[in-house]
Protein backbone atom coordinates (compact mmCIF):
# COMPACT_ATOMS: atom_id res chain seq x y z
CA UNK A 1 0.00 0.00 0.00
CA UNK A 2 1.77 2.98 -0.57
CA UNK A 3 -1.00 5.18 0.63
CA UNK A 4 -1.51 4.86 4.43
CA UNK A 5 -5.02 6.53 5.44
CA UNK A 6 -5.01 6.45 9.51
CA UNK A 7 -8.62 7.52 10.55
CA UNK A 8 -9.68 7.93 14.02
CA UNK A 9 -13.18 7.98 14.53
CA UNK A 10 -15.79 9.56 17.32
CA UNK A 11 -19.05 10.04 15.98
CA UNK A 12 -19.18 13.20 13.78
CA UNK A 13 -17.67 14.05 10.80
CA UNK A 14 -14.48 13.38 8.84
CA UNK A 15 -12.10 15.97 8.70
CA UNK A 16 -8.28 16.10 7.76
CA UNK A 17 -5.64 16.71 10.64
CA UNK A 18 -1.94 17.93 10.56
CA UNK A 19 1.06 15.55 10.48
CA UNK A 20 1.79 17.29 14.26
CA UNK A 21 -1.40 16.18 15.42
CA UNK A 22 -1.37 12.82 14.05
CA UNK A 23 1.19 10.77 16.62
CA UNK A 24 -1.64 11.71 19.04
CA UNK A 25 -4.10 8.76 16.85
CA UNK A 26 -2.86 5.25 18.12
CA UNK A 27 -1.17 2.73 16.53
CA UNK A 28 -0.59 4.95 13.29
CA UNK A 29 1.04 3.04 10.32
CA UNK A 30 3.30 4.82 7.73
CA UNK A 31 4.23 3.78 4.60
CA UNK A 32 7.10 5.14 2.38
CA UNK A 33 5.70 7.93 0.11
CA UNK A 34 2.71 9.54 2.02
CA UNK A 35 0.84 9.26 4.89
CA UNK A 36 -2.77 11.04 5.21
CA UNK A 37 -4.86 11.65 8.65
CA UNK A 38 -7.93 11.80 9.00
CA UNK A 39 -10.01 12.67 12.39
CA UNK A 40 -13.72 12.49 13.18
CA UNK A 41 -14.37 14.79 15.77
CA UNK A 42 -16.63 13.91 18.56
CA UNK A 43 -20.34 14.22 19.40
CA UNK A 44 -20.08 14.92 23.38
CA UNK A 45 -22.47 12.60 23.80
CA UNK A 46 -21.41 9.76 21.64
CA UNK A 47 -20.06 6.35 22.44
CA UNK A 48 -15.83 5.98 21.33
CA UNK A 49 -15.49 4.11 18.17
CA UNK A 50 -12.20 4.91 16.34
CA UNK A 51 -10.86 2.70 13.53
CA UNK A 52 -7.79 2.62 11.34
CA UNK A 53 -6.23 1.03 8.08
CA UNK A 54 -3.02 -1.20 8.94
CA UNK A 55 -1.48 -3.07 6.46
CA UNK A 56 -2.83 -6.05 6.59
CA UNK A 57 -6.23 -5.45 8.32
CA UNK A 58 -8.41 -2.80 9.68
CA UNK A 59 -8.45 -2.08 12.82
CA UNK A 60 -11.75 -1.00 14.91
CA UNK A 61 -12.51 -0.08 18.68
CA UNK A 62 -15.84 -0.08 19.12
CA UNK A 63 -17.45 -0.01 22.58
CA UNK A 64 -14.43 -0.82 24.60
CA UNK A 65 -12.92 -3.71 22.23
CA UNK A 66 -10.01 -3.55 20.14
CA UNK A 67 -10.94 -5.82 16.98
CA UNK A 68 -9.04 -6.59 13.96
CA UNK A 69 -10.78 -7.55 10.62
CA UNK A 70 -7.75 -9.10 7.75
CA UNK A 71 -8.98 -8.07 4.39
CA UNK A 72 -9.13 -11.27 2.51
CA UNK A 73 -11.92 -11.85 5.64
CA UNK A 74 -13.23 -8.34 4.15
CA UNK A 75 -13.89 -9.07 1.16
CA UNK A 76 -14.90 -12.44 1.77
CA UNK A 77 -18.08 -10.94 3.62
CA UNK A 78 -18.97 -8.61 1.35
CA UNK A 79 -22.83 -8.26 1.56
CA UNK A 80 -23.50 -6.60 -1.98
CA UNK A 81 -26.80 -8.13 -4.06
CA UNK A 82 -23.88 -9.82 -6.35
CA UNK A 83 -21.36 -10.97 -3.67
CA UNK A 84 -24.21 -12.20 -1.29
CA UNK A 85 -27.78 -13.33 -1.97
CA UNK A 86 -29.91 -11.64 1.06
CA UNK A 87 -32.96 -13.69 0.14
CA UNK A 88 -31.36 -17.45 0.48
CA UNK A 89 -28.87 -15.96 3.45
CA UNK A 90 -26.26 -17.68 1.19
CA UNK A 91 -22.76 -16.17 -0.45
CA UNK A 92 -22.54 -15.98 -4.26
CA UNK A 93 -19.18 -14.67 -3.97
CA UNK A 94 -16.26 -17.45 -5.30
CA UNK A 95 -14.08 -16.91 -2.61
CA UNK A 96 -11.65 -19.29 -4.43
CA UNK A 97 -11.04 -15.89 -6.86
CA UNK A 98 -10.49 -13.26 -4.39
CA UNK A 99 -6.65 -12.27 -4.41
CA UNK A 100 -5.18 -13.48 -0.85
CA UNK A 101 -3.08 -10.45 -0.47
CA UNK A 102 -6.02 -8.29 -0.93
CA UNK A 103 -6.21 -4.99 0.16
CA UNK A 104 -8.79 -2.14 -0.57
CA UNK A 105 -7.94 0.60 -3.00
CA UNK A 106 -10.54 3.81 -1.16
CA UNK A 107 -11.61 4.37 1.51
CA UNK A 108 -14.95 6.32 2.85
CA UNK A 109 -16.84 6.57 6.06
CA UNK A 110 -20.17 7.71 6.76
CA UNK A 111 -21.55 8.00 10.32
CA UNK A 112 -22.68 4.52 10.30
CA UNK A 113 -20.75 2.67 7.70
CA UNK A 114 -16.97 1.72 6.34
CA UNK A 115 -16.98 1.47 2.52
CA UNK A 116 -14.31 0.21 1.20
CA UNK A 117 -13.49 0.24 -2.85
CA UNK A 118 -11.34 -2.98 -3.91
CA UNK A 119 -8.58 -2.60 -6.73
CA UNK A 120 -11.22 -3.82 -9.53
CA UNK A 121 -13.82 -0.97 -8.65
CA UNK A 122 -16.01 -3.16 -6.35
CA UNK A 123 -17.52 -1.22 -3.26
CA UNK A 124 -18.37 -3.14 -0.09
CA UNK A 125 -20.58 -1.58 2.65
CA UNK A 126 -20.38 -2.71 6.07
CA UNK A 127 -22.26 -1.18 8.86
CA UNK A 128 -19.82 -0.61 11.85
CA UNK A 129 -22.48 -2.19 14.52
CA UNK A 130 -22.72 -5.33 11.77
CA UNK A 131 -18.64 -5.34 12.44
CA UNK A 132 -18.44 -5.30 15.49
CA UNK A 133 -21.13 -8.06 16.07
CA UNK A 134 -19.24 -10.17 13.92
CA UNK A 135 -15.47 -9.84 15.04
CA UNK A 136 -13.22 -12.85 16.71
CA UNK A 137 -12.54 -10.25 19.88
CA UNK A 138 -16.38 -10.26 20.21
CA UNK A 139 -16.64 -13.86 20.15
CA UNK A 140 -13.77 -14.46 21.85
CA UNK A 141 -15.09 -13.02 24.98
CA UNK A 142 -18.39 -14.06 24.99
CA UNK A 143 -19.94 -16.99 25.53
CA UNK A 144 -21.53 -19.45 22.62
CA UNK A 145 -24.33 -20.56 24.94
CA UNK A 146 -24.79 -18.54 28.12
CA UNK A 147 -25.67 -21.21 30.91
CA UNK A 148 -25.36 -21.22 34.98
CA UNK A 149 -23.41 -24.09 35.82
CA UNK A 150 -24.60 -26.17 38.87
CA UNK A 151 -23.92 -27.94 41.86
CA UNK A 152 -26.72 -29.47 43.76
CA UNK A 153 -27.23 -26.02 46.78
CA UNK A 154 -27.04 -23.34 43.12
CA UNK A 155 -30.24 -25.78 41.65
CA UNK A 156 -31.99 -25.90 44.63
CA UNK A 157 -31.86 -22.23 45.38
CA UNK A 158 -32.59 -21.28 41.21
CA UNK A 159 -35.58 -22.97 42.63
CA UNK A 160 -36.36 -23.69 38.47
CA UNK A 161 -39.80 -24.38 37.82
CA UNK A 162 -41.36 -26.89 35.52
CA UNK A 163 -43.25 -26.56 32.72
CA UNK A 164 -47.00 -27.73 32.96
CA UNK A 165 -47.81 -29.97 30.34
CA UNK A 166 -51.22 -28.08 28.99
CA UNK A 167 -49.53 -25.05 28.74
CA UNK A 168 -46.45 -26.34 27.13
CA UNK A 169 -48.21 -28.00 24.14
CA UNK A 170 -50.27 -24.57 23.27
CA UNK A 171 -48.12 -21.50 24.95
CA UNK A 172 -44.84 -20.40 23.07
CA UNK A 173 -44.37 -18.48 25.88
CA UNK A 174 -44.27 -21.96 28.52
CA UNK A 175 -42.45 -23.79 25.46
CA UNK A 176 -40.09 -20.62 25.38
CA UNK A 177 -39.43 -20.55 29.42
CA UNK A 178 -38.59 -24.20 29.37
CA UNK A 179 -36.31 -23.99 26.44
CA UNK A 180 -34.48 -20.68 28.47
CA UNK A 181 -34.06 -23.68 31.81
CA UNK A 182 -33.05 -26.36 29.56
CA UNK A 183 -30.03 -23.76 28.15
CA UNK A 184 -28.71 -22.57 31.38
CA UNK A 185 -28.80 -25.32 33.52
CA UNK A 186 -29.08 -28.81 30.93
CA UNK A 187 -32.09 -30.03 32.53
CA UNK A 188 -35.77 -29.07 32.72
CA UNK A 189 -38.94 -30.67 33.28
CA UNK A 190 -42.74 -31.33 32.08
CA UNK A 191 -45.20 -32.42 34.61
CA UNK A 192 -48.43 -33.11 34.57
CA UNK A 193 -47.86 -35.64 31.27
CA UNK A 194 -50.00 -38.55 30.71
CA UNK A 195 -48.10 -41.39 31.47
CA UNK A 196 -47.99 -43.12 28.51
CA UNK A 197 -45.44 -43.62 25.29
CA UNK A 198 -47.63 -41.33 23.06
CA UNK A 199 -47.78 -38.44 25.15
CA UNK A 200 -43.80 -38.74 25.83
CA UNK A 201 -43.35 -38.67 22.16
CA UNK A 202 -45.96 -35.82 21.73
CA UNK A 203 -44.45 -33.69 24.63
CA UNK A 204 -40.67 -34.30 22.58
CA UNK A 205 -41.99 -32.89 19.58
CA UNK A 206 -42.61 -29.71 20.88
CA UNK A 207 -38.96 -29.45 21.32
CA UNK A 208 -36.81 -31.32 18.71
CA UNK A 209 -36.99 -34.32 16.46
CA UNK A 210 -36.42 -37.81 17.74
CA UNK A 211 -33.35 -39.45 16.82
CA UNK A 212 -33.54 -43.26 16.24
CA UNK A 213 -31.19 -44.97 16.94
CA UNK A 214 -30.23 -48.99 17.33
CA UNK A 215 -32.36 -48.75 20.45
CA UNK A 216 -35.51 -47.43 18.43
CA UNK A 217 -37.20 -44.04 18.24
CA UNK A 218 -39.29 -44.04 21.65
CA UNK A 219 -38.11 -46.91 23.79
CA UNK A 220 -40.05 -48.58 26.67
CA UNK A 221 -37.80 -50.28 29.11
CA UNK A 222 -37.49 -52.47 32.45
CA UNK A 223 -34.70 -54.86 33.76
CA UNK A 224 -34.81 -57.65 31.34
CA UNK A 225 -31.83 -57.77 30.01
CA UNK A 226 -33.54 -57.53 26.40
CA UNK A 227 -30.36 -55.72 25.52
CA UNK A 228 -26.76 -56.13 26.36
CA UNK A 229 -26.81 -53.06 28.14
CA UNK A 230 -26.31 -52.65 32.12
CA UNK A 231 -29.14 -49.81 31.46
CA UNK A 232 -31.63 -52.97 31.43
CA UNK A 233 -30.78 -54.29 34.84
CA UNK A 234 -32.08 -53.53 38.22
CA UNK A 235 -28.15 -52.62 39.40
CA UNK A 236 -26.94 -49.19 40.16
CA UNK A 237 -25.64 -47.05 37.45
CA UNK A 238 -22.53 -44.30 38.19
CA UNK A 239 -23.30 -40.64 36.75
CA UNK A 240 -22.12 -40.97 32.49
CA UNK A 241 -23.46 -39.19 28.83
CA UNK A 242 -24.82 -41.67 26.71
CA UNK A 243 -24.02 -42.76 23.26
CA UNK A 244 -20.41 -41.70 24.08
CA UNK A 245 -19.90 -44.48 21.65
CA UNK A 246 -21.29 -42.31 18.61
CA UNK A 247 -19.16 -39.72 16.07
CA UNK A 248 -21.73 -37.64 17.58
CA UNK A 249 -23.13 -38.36 21.07
CA UNK A 250 -27.16 -37.81 21.40
CA UNK A 251 -27.94 -34.23 22.08
CA UNK A 252 -30.53 -34.45 24.34
CA UNK A 253 -31.96 -37.65 26.35
CA UNK A 254 -35.36 -37.84 27.47
CA UNK A 255 -36.59 -40.05 30.84
CA UNK A 256 -40.07 -40.41 31.77
CA UNK A 257 -40.91 -42.88 34.38
CA UNK A 258 -44.01 -44.95 33.31
CA UNK A 259 -44.49 -47.45 36.28
CA UNK A 260 -42.18 -48.13 39.46
CA UNK A 261 -43.12 -50.54 41.81
CA UNK A 262 -40.53 -51.50 44.20
CA UNK A 263 -37.88 -49.36 45.92
CA UNK A 264 -34.70 -47.28 45.32
CA UNK A 265 -34.03 -46.33 41.73
CA UNK A 266 -34.20 -42.72 42.20
CA UNK A 267 -32.06 -41.13 39.42
CA UNK A 268 -28.90 -38.77 39.43
CA UNK A 269 -27.69 -35.85 37.54
CA UNK A 270 -24.62 -33.75 37.44
CA UNK A 271 -23.48 -31.09 36.11
CA UNK A 272 -20.63 -32.15 34.00
CA UNK A 273 -19.87 -28.47 32.78
CA UNK A 274 -19.28 -27.66 36.62
CA UNK A 275 -17.09 -30.59 37.37
CA UNK A 276 -15.06 -29.28 34.51
CA UNK A 277 -14.85 -26.07 34.99
CA UNK A 278 -13.19 -26.96 38.64
CA UNK A 279 -10.48 -28.58 37.10
CA UNK A 280 -10.00 -25.84 35.00
CA UNK A 281 -9.63 -23.68 38.18
CA UNK A 282 -7.97 -26.23 39.91
CA UNK A 283 -5.21 -28.01 37.31
CA UNK A 284 -5.44 -26.19 33.66
CA UNK A 285 -3.00 -28.66 32.76
CA UNK A 286 -5.32 -31.62 33.51
CA UNK A 287 -8.58 -29.71 31.93
CA UNK A 288 -6.36 -29.18 28.62
CA UNK A 289 -5.29 -33.03 28.78
CA UNK A 290 -9.17 -34.10 28.98
CA UNK A 291 -9.70 -31.25 25.90
CA UNK A 292 -6.98 -31.77 23.97
CA UNK A 293 -6.54 -36.35 23.81
CA UNK A 294 -8.83 -38.49 21.95
CA UNK A 295 -9.92 -41.62 23.55
CA UNK A 296 -12.71 -44.39 21.73
CA UNK A 297 -15.63 -45.30 23.22
CA UNK A 298 -17.59 -48.98 22.19
CA UNK A 299 -20.71 -50.74 22.36
CA UNK A 300 -20.02 -54.12 21.50
CA UNK A 301 -23.74 -56.04 21.25
CA UNK A 302 -24.59 -59.45 20.85
CA UNK A 303 -27.75 -60.46 22.52
CA UNK A 304 -30.30 -62.55 20.97
CA UNK A 305 -31.20 -60.59 17.35
CA UNK A 306 -29.08 -57.64 18.36
CA UNK A 307 -26.08 -57.27 16.85
CA UNK A 308 -23.96 -53.69 17.11
CA UNK A 309 -20.69 -52.28 17.34
CA UNK A 310 -20.18 -48.35 17.65
CA UNK A 311 -17.11 -46.63 18.09
CA UNK A 312 -16.94 -42.80 18.78
CA UNK A 313 -14.03 -40.86 18.97
CA UNK A 314 -13.08 -37.43 20.82
CA UNK A 315 -11.85 -35.88 23.90
CA UNK A 316 -13.67 -35.69 27.13
CA UNK A 317 -13.83 -32.33 27.12
CA UNK A 318 -14.55 -31.02 24.05
CA UNK A 319 -13.83 -27.12 24.00
CA UNK A 320 -14.12 -24.66 21.52
CA UNK A 321 -10.88 -23.13 20.83
CA UNK A 322 -10.92 -19.51 20.68
CA UNK A 323 -12.08 -19.79 24.42
CA UNK A 324 -11.98 -22.64 25.65
CA UNK A 325 -15.50 -22.96 26.74
CA UNK A 326 -17.02 -26.73 26.99
CA UNK A 327 -19.32 -27.22 24.86
CA UNK A 328 -19.53 -31.42 25.01
CA UNK A 329 -18.02 -34.15 27.60
CA UNK A 330 -17.85 -37.46 26.78
CA UNK A 331 -18.16 -39.60 29.94
CA UNK A 332 -18.67 -42.93 30.37
CA UNK A 333 -16.26 -45.83 32.27
CA UNK A 334 -18.79 -48.26 31.18
CA UNK A 335 -18.16 -47.94 27.57
CA UNK A 336 -14.91 -46.27 27.57
CA UNK A 337 -12.78 -48.80 24.83
CA UNK A 338 -9.32 -49.69 24.82
CA UNK A 339 -7.25 -46.79 24.88
CA UNK A 340 -4.73 -46.79 21.98
CA UNK A 341 -4.75 -43.32 20.99
CA UNK A 342 -2.34 -41.84 23.89
CA UNK A 343 1.32 -42.46 24.14
CA UNK A 344 2.53 -44.38 26.90
CA UNK A 345 4.61 -41.52 28.41
CA UNK A 346 1.22 -39.48 27.82
CA UNK A 347 -1.37 -42.14 29.38
CA UNK A 348 -0.76 -41.58 33.15
CA UNK A 349 -1.67 -37.62 32.65
CA UNK A 350 -4.22 -38.60 31.35
CA UNK A 351 -5.48 -41.10 33.95
CA UNK A 352 -4.52 -38.30 36.76
CA UNK A 353 -6.76 -36.03 34.71
CA UNK A 354 -9.38 -38.11 34.11
CA UNK A 355 -9.32 -39.34 38.09
CA UNK A 356 -9.40 -35.31 39.23
CA UNK A 357 -12.73 -35.00 36.27
CA UNK A 358 -14.15 -38.12 38.20
CA UNK A 359 -13.35 -36.58 41.98
CA UNK A 360 -15.33 -33.58 40.92
CA UNK A 361 -17.68 -35.40 39.78
CA UNK A 362 -18.21 -37.49 42.39
CA UNK A 363 -18.67 -34.94 44.96
CA UNK A 364 -21.85 -35.19 46.68
CA UNK A 365 -22.39 -31.32 46.43
CA UNK A 366 -22.24 -31.75 43.13
CA UNK A 367 -24.89 -34.54 43.20
CA UNK A 368 -28.92 -33.61 42.30
CA UNK A 369 -31.30 -36.84 43.23
CA UNK A 370 -34.21 -36.95 41.65
CA UNK A 371 -36.90 -39.74 41.94
CA UNK A 372 -38.63 -39.45 38.46
CA UNK A 373 -42.55 -40.34 38.91
CA UNK A 374 -45.33 -40.91 36.39
CA UNK A 375 -45.98 -37.68 34.97
CA UNK A 376 -42.89 -35.75 35.26
CA UNK A 377 -40.91 -35.96 32.02
CA UNK A 378 -37.25 -34.90 31.89
CA UNK A 379 -35.04 -33.87 29.26
CA UNK A 380 -31.14 -34.08 30.17
CA UNK A 381 -28.67 -31.88 27.49
CA UNK A 382 -26.52 -35.41 27.04
CA UNK A 383 -23.53 -33.24 25.91
CA UNK A 384 -23.23 -31.89 29.42
CA UNK A 385 -25.07 -33.49 32.16
CA UNK A 386 -24.62 -36.83 33.60
CA UNK A 387 -27.06 -38.60 34.79
CA UNK A 388 -27.24 -42.72 36.53
CA UNK A 389 -29.03 -44.00 39.21
CA UNK A 390 -29.24 -46.01 42.31
CA UNK A 391 -30.40 -49.50 42.31
CA UNK A 392 -33.76 -50.70 42.67
CA UNK A 393 -36.23 -53.62 43.42
CA UNK A 394 -39.49 -54.37 41.71
CA UNK A 395 -41.04 -53.69 38.55
CA UNK A 396 -39.75 -50.55 36.87
CA UNK A 397 -40.65 -49.11 33.89
CA UNK A 398 -38.82 -46.30 32.33
CA UNK A 399 -39.62 -44.82 28.67
CA UNK A 400 -38.27 -42.09 26.75
CA UNK A 401 -35.47 -41.50 23.94
CA UNK A 402 -32.91 -39.27 22.81
CA UNK A 403 -33.42 -35.83 20.37
CA UNK A 404 -31.58 -33.94 17.99
CA UNK A 405 -29.60 -31.02 19.17
CA UNK A 406 -29.58 -29.45 16.06
CA UNK A 407 -33.57 -29.42 15.92
CA UNK A 408 -33.60 -28.40 20.01
CA UNK A 409 -31.27 -25.23 19.59
CA UNK A 410 -33.57 -24.47 16.13
CA UNK A 411 -36.76 -24.52 18.08
CA UNK A 412 -35.01 -21.94 21.15
CA UNK A 413 -33.50 -19.96 18.37
CA UNK A 414 -37.51 -19.57 16.15
CA UNK A 415 -38.50 -18.11 19.81
CA UNK A 416 -35.85 -15.70 20.30
CA UNK A 417 -33.51 -17.32 23.05
CA UNK A 418 -29.77 -17.25 22.32
CA UNK A 419 -28.43 -21.13 21.31
C1 LIG B 1 -31.51 -45.32 27.00
N1 LIG B 1 -31.46 -46.68 26.55
C2 LIG B 1 -32.00 -47.54 27.59
C3 LIG B 1 -32.24 -46.83 25.35
C4 LIG B 1 -30.15 -47.08 26.15
C5 LIG B 1 -29.13 -47.11 27.17
C6 LIG B 1 -27.77 -47.09 26.54
C7 LIG B 1 -26.75 -47.38 27.53
C8 LIG B 1 -25.38 -47.25 27.04
N2 LIG B 1 -24.46 -47.89 27.91
C9 LIG B 1 -25.00 -45.79 26.96
O1 LIG B 1 -24.62 -45.24 27.97
O2 LIG B 1 -25.08 -45.22 25.90
O1 LIG C 1 -32.64 -46.47 34.53
C1 LIG C 1 -32.35 -45.31 34.53
O2 LIG C 1 -32.82 -44.50 35.32
C2 LIG C 1 -31.36 -44.76 33.51
C3 LIG C 1 -30.58 -45.81 32.84
C4 LIG C 1 -29.66 -45.17 31.85
O3 LIG C 1 -28.60 -44.70 32.16
C5 LIG C 1 -30.10 -45.06 30.46
O4 LIG C 1 -31.11 -45.63 30.11
O5 LIG C 1 -29.43 -44.37 29.71
FE1 LIG D 1 -27.62 -43.77 30.46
Amino acid sequence: MSLARVFFRLHGYLQPISKTQAPLVSRLIRTQNEVRYWQYTAAPQSTSCHWQLQEECLELSYGGLVMHFDYVWLRDHCRSASCYNSKTNQRNLDTSHVELNICPANTRVDDENLFLTWPDGHVTKYSLSWLAQNSYEGQKQSAMQPRIIWNSDIYANAKVPSANWDKFMTCDDELKKFLRNFLLYGIAFVEGVPPTVEATETVTQRVSLIRETMYGKMWNFTSDFSRGDTAYTKLALDRHTDTSYFQEPCGIQVFHCLKHEGTGGRTLLVDGFYSADQVLQKTPDNFELLARVPIKHEYIENVSDHRNHMIGIGPVLNVYPWNNEVFMIRYNNYDRAVINTIPHDVVKRWYVAHRELTTEMRKPENELWVKLKPGKVLFIDNWRVMHGRESFTGLRQLCGCYLTRDDALNTARSLGLQA
